[in-house]
């Protein structure tokens, strides 16, 4: 498969690594030096698109990708409030996105454990949940795509709390999500249920960024070939 990425910073150069280990080709690799390269006649000599480069630039490289016709892999995270007009987008061009806030199996595994402990600790309102993440220090966005994934299925079942905030609060409606920037954490994901008589935490640490790398060549795999919008679970089957 002949794969263009976009972005080549941490992720794309572990992207690269894992590609080329499973036999695709990288037909175009975009950084900030090389930028003039990220062009529509460019990205059209690849298969697929995968995409990762921040939060101020992901909507307007996955748009690009749509107009290619090429489908998207896109794992930057901080640039949601534009999913929707991205989506929107991609069925008028009938192209094809996946998107995912984190590619690693065990994440998305740790996703479904969240769910379920959230619907289990449902009716037991004497606990109080918050989340924690701690990454490095050169990340741009807080709180981590992956955090906002874990508060957003917990608030659906976790009805005494109405919205997570990225600070501390007195707030008991207030879902807290404390982000720490510590070298040269990958990425940690905690929750807590904390009660006056015990604590029940789940916690999912990266070790590298592998993983990510992985899913996202997994997920590329997937989307060849295929039009609409994607997540991964639909690759996982989870
Ligand atoms: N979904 C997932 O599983 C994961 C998601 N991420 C997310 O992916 C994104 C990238 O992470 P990471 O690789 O660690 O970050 P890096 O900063 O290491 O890499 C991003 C690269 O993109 C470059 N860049 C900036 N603007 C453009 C542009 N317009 N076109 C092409 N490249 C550009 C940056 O250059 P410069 O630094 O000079 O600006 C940088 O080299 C982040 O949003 C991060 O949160 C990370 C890991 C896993
Ligand atoms: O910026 C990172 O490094 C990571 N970003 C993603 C996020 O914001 O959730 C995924 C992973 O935790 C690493």
């Amino acid at each position: 498969m002949k794969i263009a990425l976009i972005g080549y910073g941490k992720m794309g150069h572990a992207i690269e690594e894992i590609a080329l280990q499973r036999g695709h080709e990288i037909v175009l690799k975009v950084g900030i030096e090389n930028i003039q390269d990220n062009t529509i006649e460019n990205i059209k000599k690849a298969d697929v698109a995968i995409e990762f480069t921040g939060p101020e630039v992901a909507f307007d490289n996955v748009l690009r990708c749509f107009d290619a016709g090429v489908p998207v892999v896109s794992g930057s995270t901080g640039w949601l409030q534009r999913f929707e007009e991205a989506t929107t987008y991609c069925t008028k061009k009938n192209g094809a996105m996946l998107y995912a806030s984190n590619f690693s199996v065990g994440v998305n595994i740790f996703f479904a454990i969240n769910k379920r402990l959230a619907e289990l600790m449902a009716p037991h309102k004497e606990y109080d949940v918050k989340l924690t993440e701690v990454h490095h220090t050169q990340k741009k966005d807080a709180p981590s795509g992956t955090a906002i994934t874990l508060a957003e299925s917990i608030l659906q079942s976790i009805e005494q709390k109405k919205q997570w905030v990225n600070e501390a609060s007195k707030n008991r409606e207030d879902l807290e999500i404390i982000s720490e920037r510590v070298d040269p954490a990958p990425g940690t994901h905690i929750i807590t249920y904390q009660s006056e008589i015990d604590d029940i935490e789940i916690k999912h640490t990266a070790h590298n960024r592998k993983g990510f790398a992985t899913g996202a060549v997994l997920a590329a795999e997937f989307l060849k070939g295929k039009k609409g919008i994607y997540n991964m679970s639909d690759v996982l089957g989870l």
